[in-house]
């Protein structure tokens, strides 16, 4: 008979140690369906600890240089690349993406964020006037707010938690983070290599459990002045009311429903693969996915032949393969609510072209309870629809055709969000026109997820207030004071 196997046991990261919690949640390996990892349930009490610590080791990392703080987030990056494979191998395995992307994408962007602040850190300038006739000069000044409150989600676990910490620690706030309680694993490994890259006890604290526990634990505290949120928007609504009688610093960045616009005189050669990428990258889990496309009219019948066949080729496998382009969803239950979203299509009549209900998935035995679907293409579908007004943060999209430029804006604007478009074109003048008028923080054109750390990302209407990136990242973890200087 075999073994019970032994589960991955997680400890919350208080203060410079690792501390049981009384009680645990099951967390999911994604591929198989099974438990195989107990992550703290942790509450009030936990975060009455962390805040402690991170209130201890303030007044000491606050008024280390910048020089200083920017050693130790290098010396954190170095150590973060040299355990690359290990934390890759435990995200794919926690989140059901493919190793591959786990490797390529999470984990280095995961150190990039150290050095990236690290490095940006160090050329903050302030602002100065004069004004002669009164003799008198003003400036500014940026102290860092405190004990930042950073609650991260689940699609893109280390990727977002340290695009999250590393800004926060670089201008010197101590922080408490809550990841995801559905991907906690690399989270607490991280912890494992703070010591060893020189973070201080109480700089870097991490509290496990869920958002209506631990999370509201920490955004209702009284003496944590600033919470930075990555997540749903119905979260982002309580995290706002919860944090309205403490007048908290908000930084929300939610969802989106992002449209690609496919012009008649596009690259299709380069096109279509992008959008295929954009739809699908990362199971269609990434605030940035494509979920809406347009396209011309002359062009639409074409395009949509060769989007599907290239859509069938994006292969849907065991997160270690390293042929396959998408894992396993992040639970069941968000199978089921992706797969609804499909139905709810049908029954409005709107034509599934591949994918779920349409094409096969095989998948090894083993795997057979894990949360895989096939990547889905819907058509004949209302602009109204709620496949094309709502999130559905799965490997969903909907192509529908379009006739003139303005017509396009006015419906690739029609939703509630306003996070992410890609725009293909090779017309210079029409690039810069449609970029300007469409409702989106973000707008790529001939491309998708190039990022340039340095500027702003963020969005628009519901898709979240604030900002994060070089200068925007360090406006939001500092405050401002003007001061006045009379000669
Ligand atoms: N980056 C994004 O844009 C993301 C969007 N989503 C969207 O949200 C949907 C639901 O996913 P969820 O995991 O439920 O997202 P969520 O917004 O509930 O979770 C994100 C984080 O917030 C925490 N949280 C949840 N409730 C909280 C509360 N009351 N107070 C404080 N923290 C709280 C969670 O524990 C997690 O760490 C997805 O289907 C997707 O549409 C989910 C994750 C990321
Ligand atoms: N915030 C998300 C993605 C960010 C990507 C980036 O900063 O490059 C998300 O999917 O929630």
């Amino acid at each position: 008979m075999a073994g019970k196997r032994e589960l991955l046991m997680l400890e919350n990261f208080i203060g410079g140690k690792f501390l049981p919690c009384n009680s645990y949640i099951d967390s999911y390996d994604p591929s198989t369906g099974e438990v195989y990892c107990k992550v703290p349930n942790s509450g009030k009490e936990e975060i009455e600890a962390a805040v402690e610590a991170a209130r201890e080791a303030f007044p000491a990392w606050s008024s280390r240089s910048p020089q200083e703080r920017s050693l130790v987030l290098n010396r954190l990056a170095d150590v973060l690349e040299q355990s690359l494979e290990e934390l890759a191998q435990a995200e794919s395995k926690d989140q059901g993406k493919t190793l591959t992307v786990a490797r390529t994408m999470d984990i280095p962007r995961s150190v990039l964020n150290f050095r990236f602040f690290a490095s940006s850190n160090l050329h903050h300038v302030s602002e100065c006037t004069q004004m002669s006739h009164l003799g008198c000069m003003h400036y500014t000044v940026r102290t860092p707010v405190g004990i930042a409150g950073l609650i991260s989600p689940w699609n893109l676990p280390l990727y977002l938690l340290t695009w999250k910490i590393a800004p926060a620690v670089a201008a010197g706030n101590t922080v408490v983070a809550k990841p995801s309680e559905l991907t906690s694993v690399t989270a607490w490994m991280f912890c494992k290599l703070l010591d060893k890259a020189g973070v201080p006890p109480g700089v870097i604290n991490i509290v496990f459990g869920t958002g209506p526990r631990v999370g509201e634990a920490l955004v209702s505290h009284p003496e944590v002045p600033l919470i930075s949120f990555t997540g749903s928007q119905p979260t982002a609504e309580r995290i706002t009311q919860l944090s309205a009688p403490h007048c908290k610093k908000l930084s929300l960045e939610l969802g989106g429903k992002n449209p690609a616009i496919i012009f008649e005189d596009a690259n299709l050669e380069e096109c279509i693969p992008a959008t295929v990428r954009s739809s699908f990258a990362n199971q269609g889990e990434i605030c940035l996915c494509t979920s809406r496309i347009f396209v011309q009219r002359s062009i639409y019948s074409e395009f949509l032949k060769r989007f599907v066949e290239a859509t069938r080729k994006w292969k849907v496998g065991i997160p270690s393969d390293p042929s396959a382009n998408m894992g396993a969803l992040i639970s069941k239950a968000h199978l089921e609510k992706v797969r609804s979203y499909i139905l709810k299509a049908q029954t409005e009549g709107a034509r599934i072209l591949c994918g779920e209900g349409v094409d096969q998935l095989s998948l090894p035995l083993r795997n057979q309870a894990g949360y895989f679907m096939l990547p889905t293409v819907i058509t004949d579908i209302k602009d109204e629809s709620r496949c094309m007004t709502e999130e559905i943060f799965g490997p969903v999209t909907c192509v529908v055709p379009f006739d003139s430029e303005e017509e396009v804006i006015t419906r690739a604007n029609s939703v509630r969000y306003g996070l992410a478009a890609t725009v293909w074109s090779k017309d210079v003048g029409r690039i810069h026109r449609v970029a300007k008028k469409l409702q989106s923080g973000l707008v790529w054109t001939n491309c998708w997820l190039i990022r340039e750390l340095n500027l702003p990302f963020g969005g628009m209407k519901s898709s979240g207030i604030g900002r994060e990136g070089a200068k925007d990242s360090y406006d939001f973890f500092t405050e401002i004071k003007t001061i006045t200087i009379k000669y």
